[in-house]
């Protein structure tokens, strides 16, 4: 292979500082006295992403070069290619003044930064002895001595909601918050009266016609759809709707997933990464680890509100008292997280949890008054809400009758925003009995282990501050997407990102996207020996956002999905056969977070065995694999495969119905809390721009080609010239 020249790497190394945001003038000129500095060495430069690189700039930036260079040189990329080509054969001095400052050579430290700069040498020190981290780890700042609570240091101040009178005007894009720098970092829009401005109704927009995506030859064939299947037709379905409602209070408690009314810890399931979360009964979550195998701590809680912490120790054993322990977990705390506030104490937590926990439910006499730790404080020091386990109402459990849905809101309040039900068709009829929950629950048999313990350094950015897209370099939570960060400043799915995902999810059945299991280990077949030979499982790109063990803001830019949903939803019955549906209020740009499809977590095999029993009841069922990533694993166990199953408990993704092939949403799944990717949130982005009132769908991967039981649950009535559903297309009549 031909050598790269000196050139071609001086560019790739422009690109680079580019594509951080650095201005090319800038960058030449330091690049230049990097090389003399480096005696032409280029691994140092290009050593760990450009790290040296990045950071002289930094300190170039820090001196005040960008003010004499001013500031139409510094955003002056694009232009000039050529020029930068023939500058990067240097003299070579052993010390030199990159802009202005002083910087020891290359044998001394060579990538240290100058001493007497006004950064955190400490955070530096430490970002520098991690030399195998394969991406850069930003250093933290230090922060101005005021006294100020940690909250009160953020970089990124997240915006208050207003009040209704101060409400501003929402564009279709919705309200832009803008940081400091007049950089804006997201748009918000705020609740709004779901009577005002829009029409109670109005004519449904289909999806609009897609221009030829593919030859026609490509999309037929499928070899397999990745849904459990079910044997409904669309009319069937809406037949089974309206018993649904009925059925509701007769069905038997589903065996996993329901907060049970009776006191066994075991029988409850939890619920994570949101508020108002129900219990983890799953102890395993929760049992200190190895080193103590005989020490347990258990958090279990009722459905009547009551949570309790308990240490059981073995008999030959002392149970160790709560302050000792309470002492012993702020050590490691302080340990893990460094910047812990000198009167950090968990008790006092414990207790903040306890009375807002009251504060929550101020009729709920049955919430005790004791609180129980988790594993999580976050990063900042503060009880972390994702990992926060909380009881719930009882209500929720559907051998309970439970009132019809509130048609002003059919998320009772779960949701940022109302999601108002507008039924033109059939004034009467409501959408099926369910309960909204806006995140996952999680069933006692899925093995789902959540403790920030198995999050890893490399797994996290402990050492970010802020916001981690508006640092000069990528944290460790971009190594999932290469390096870049999934999303861009805006909250929006990079657009490169996008099209790489929905390239996979067009050529879903391309065997090259699949990945295939070796005979007898693929848990689909286990659980259901009609299903035959592996048929594939399609591997997917993943998205990393930060989570509690990472050190920067909840406002950092790189949590998008466990913010909630923030776009405004409206279900309405849809008049062409496939029942209610889910569309938006205002315009959606491509690559927005619409919704996340939450549902029950079971293994494949609970599903299966669900299915079996009360196949009648799960006609609406779409239970979707958590594959993305078994391509990783061989030799999976039941109770690590995983399947999502919105039938009992689901969000609003719920009501999204099908769309072959050109659907407006596509699924991406989304790591927050776990590491492995075996449980992973599916994430629903626009896959282009979607004009206001029109329907949303997704493809959900149905092969309406293969044997009964590989087909999907439906006759598809999607309308889209590509449907697959050959039978029973409409394609050409899609339009009402
Ligand atoms: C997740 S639900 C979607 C919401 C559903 N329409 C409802 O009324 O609750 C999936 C069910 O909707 C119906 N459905 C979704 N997409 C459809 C399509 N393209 N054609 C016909 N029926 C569809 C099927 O009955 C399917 O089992």
């Amino acid at each position: 292979m031909r050598p790269i020249t000196s050139n071609e790497r001086a560019r790739m190394a422009l690109n680079a500082m580019k594509d951080l945001g650095f201005g090319r003038k800038l960058a030449v000129k330091v690049l230049k006295n990097l090389l003399k500095l480096y005696e032409n060495k280029w691994e140092l430069i290009e050593d760990e992403n450009y790290r040296a690189f990045a950071e002289a700039i930094l300190d170039a930036q820090d001196d005040g070069i960008t003010r004499q260079l001013g500031n139409d040189e510094m955003s002056d990329f694009g232009a000039q290619d050529q020029q930068f080509t023939e500058t990067f054969t240097q003299e070579v001095s052993p010390s030199l003044n990159i802009c202005g400052s002083e910087v020891p050579g290359p044998s001394s430290s060579s990538r240290r930064r100058k001493p007497d700069h006004n950064r955190h040498d400490e955070m530096d020190d430490l970002v520098d002895a991690e030399t195998d981290s394969p991406l850069l780890k930003r250093p933290r700042r230090k922060q101005p001595e005021t006294g100020a609570s940690s909250e009160d240091r953020a970089i990124i101040p997240m915006p208050q909601e207003p009040s209704p009178s101060s409400l501003p005007s929402p564009t279709s894009e919705g309200t832009r918050v803008v940081n400091e720098s007049g950089k804006v970092i997201k748009y918000v829009n705020y609740r709004r009266d779901v009577n005002s401005k829009r029409p109670r109704s109005a004519p449904l927009k289909e999806p609009k016609e897609e221009p030829d995506l593919l030859p026609e030859s490509n999309y037929g064939g499928a070899p397999l759809a990745v849904i459990f299947p079910s044997d409904s037709d669309s009319a069937g379905n809406r037949e089974s709707y309206s018993q649904g409602s009925q059925e509701g209070s007769e069905r038997q408690t589903p065996k996993t997933g329901v907060p049970s009314t009776s006191k066994a810890p075991n029988t409850t399931s939890s619920h994570i990464n949101g508020q108002n979360i129900t219990i983890a009964p799953c102890t395993n979550t929760y049992v200190v680890p190895e080193g103590s195998p005989c020490t347990k701590l258990e958090i279990a809680s009722s459905s009547n509100g009551e949570f309790k912490l308990a240490i059981y120790s073995p008999a030959n054993l002392p149970t160790p008292s709560l302050s000792d322990f309470f002492k012993l977990v702020e050590d490691k705390c302080l340990h893990s997280y460094k910047l812990l506030l000198p009167d950090f104490s968990l008790s006092r937590i414990m207790n903040e949890m306890c009375e807002a926990l009251v504060e929550c439910n101020p009729s709920d006499s049955g919430v005790s008054s004791s609180c129980m730790p988790d594993e999580a404080t976050d990063a900042n020091g503060g009880p972390d809400e994702n990992a926060m386990v909380v009881a719930q109402n009882p209500q929720l459990a559907l051998g309970v009758v439970r009132p019809a849905h509130d048609s002003s809101d059919v998320a009772r309040g779960e949701e940022k925003f109302l999601i108002p039900i507008f039924n033109d068709y059939t004034s009467d009829e409501t959408p099926p009995n369910f309960a909204y929950i806006p995140q996952n629950l999680v069933s006692d048999n899925a093995c789902l282990n959540l403790c920030l313990a198995r999050i890893g350094d490399e797994n996290c950015c402990a050492d970010c501050y802020g916001d981690c897209l508006a640092g000069p370099v990528s944290c460790a939570c971009a190594r999932e997407t290469g390096g870049d960060f999934a999303y861009n400043s805006e909250g929006l799915v990079r657009r490169e990102f996008l099209d790489e995902c929905l390239e996979i999810a067009h050529d879903r059945w391309d065997p090259r996207h699949r990945v295939y299991c070796n005979e007898g280990e693929c848990p689909v077949e286990r659980s259901n020996e009609a299903m035959g030979k592996c048929k594939g499982h399609l591997m997917r790109k993943f998205i990393k956002e930060c989570w509690s063990k990472c050190g920067c803001s909840k406002g950092c830019g790189n949590r998008v999905v466990q913010r909630g949903i923030t776009v405004q939803l409206q279900v309405f019955m849809n008049g062409n056969g496939k029942g209610w549906g889910l569309r938006t209020v205002d315009e959606i740009p491509k690559g927005t977070f619409v919704c996340e499809y939450a549902g029950e977590i079971l293994t494949a095999k609970e599903y299966q065995e669900r299915y079996n029993q009360r196949k009648a009841s799960l006609m609406n069922s779409q239970p979707m694999l958590l594959d993305a990533d078994w391509a990783q694993r061989s030799g999976l166990k039941n109770e690590e495969a995983l399947c999502l199953d919105a039938t009992f408990y689901g969000n609003i993704a719920r009501f999204i119905n099908h769309r072959c092939y050109d659907a407006n949403l596509v699924e991406i799944p989304v790591e927050i809390e776990t590491p492995d990717h075996l449980y992973y949130h599916l994430a629903l982005f626009s896959s282009r721009k979607i004009e206001p009132l029109e329907e949303l769908t997704w493809d959900y991967g149905i092969d309406f080609k293969g044997t009964e039981l590989q087909n999907g649950s439906f006759k598809c009535l999607c309308g889209s010239k590509y449907c697959r559903d050959t039978k029973h297309s409409r394609k050409g009549k899609g339009k009402q």
